[in-house]
């Protein structure tokens, strides 16, 4: 499944932004410096205040959804920009998505990539440090792993991280997305099912944490909403691993491992092709 990609391999920084201009100038400096990122690209997902114009300050390249249309839009938006700037004949560039309110420590991020680069996994998610101030219980996360783990086998310690490294093979076979706040647990499913490798790497980010206050329980509650979604379109279309065929021991799954969910997946992402009633069709939403 994994190959090597040359030394020289680009990532592209996406960057999905809804009414972040008070970070995103950070963000975007920060993502400058990290190692192999030659485009930095924000997809101000219908802000109403300065996003746009900040970030375009602080070198990114910019493109405006007129009206939000959610996070997995603007990183399916994202996407498509950067495939219109790869260069023909050269390898696509990896695609590094990142939230907007990382600020500074988005360069923290840089250790996504070299598991990527060096093809030991398809895509790398980011485990954060305990967030001074965040007020959740667990609950939209806890449903998340279980979702994951039913599908896959797979344990995720944060499954709902957005700051993910992936190569453009891997997000192509796990589009189209699952809407909104569902796009991470859907992504991890798809991509598992398809037979990639994922790992999950500590990095020291910062972010703006949902706290325990009205919004932070309303924003949770969009989550909870979009990632039941994500699992149960999933479930329905019988996006599964099935439990005969999962390959690597529980014991490997922490963070820093490779964890591929199938014991004899078929190379390159095939394993998305019906082989049994039991083996899902294509990953679509
Ligand atoms: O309609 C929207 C809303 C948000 N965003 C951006 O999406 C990112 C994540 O949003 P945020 O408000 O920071 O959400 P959190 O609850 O803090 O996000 C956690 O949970 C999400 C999944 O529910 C993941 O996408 C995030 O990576 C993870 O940090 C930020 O860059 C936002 O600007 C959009 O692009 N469009
Ligand atoms: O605050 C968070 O970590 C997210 O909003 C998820 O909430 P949770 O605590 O219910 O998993």
């Amino acid at each position: 499944m994994t190959s090597s990609p040359a030394r020289s391999q680009r990532v592209a920084v996406v960057i999905p932004a809804k009414d972040e201009a008070e970070r995103i100038a950070a963000t975007v400096r920060a993502a400058r410096a990290i190692p192999h990122v030659d485009l930095v690209l924000v997809v101000d997902d219908g802000s109403e205040d300065d996003t746009q114009h900040a970030a375009r300050r602080a070198g990114a390249v910019v493109v405006r959804h007129s009206v939000n249309r959610g996070k997995a839009s603007a990183m399916e938006t994202g996407a498509s920009v950067v495939a219109m700037r790869d260069v023909e004949g050269a390898a696509a560039r990896l695609l590094l998505f990142i939230d907007a309110d990382l600020a500074e420590t988005a360069v923290a991020t840089s250790p996504l990539v070299p598991p990527v680069v060096a093809g030991t996994a398809d895509c790398t998610i980011a485990v954060l440090p305990p967030q001074p101030g965040a007020g959740g219980r667990g609950i939209v996360t806890g449903l998340a792993r279980k979702g994951i783990e039913r599908a896959t086998g797979w344990h995720a310690t944060q499954p709902l991280s957005g700051q993910r490294c992936l190569t453009r093979e891997a997000f192509d076979a796990a589009t189209p997305l699952a809407r909104g706040w569902g796009v991470e647990t859907g992504m991890t499913i798809d991509l598992l099912v398809s037979g990639f490798t994922v790992q999950e790497v500590p990095c020291d980010l910062r972010h703006r944490a949902s706290k325990n206050d009205l919004a932070g329980q309303l924003h949770r509650g969009a989550q909870y909403r979009d990632v039941t979604l994500a699992i149960g379109a999933r479930r329905v279309r019988g996006v599964r691993v099935p439990t005969s065929r999962r390959g690597d021991n529980p014991a490997r799954q922490r963070p820093g491992r490779p964890y591929r969910a199938w014991s004899d997946a078929p190379a390159e992402g095939s394993a998305a092709t019906p082989e049994t009633p039991e083996t899902p069709t294509s990953p679509e939403e």
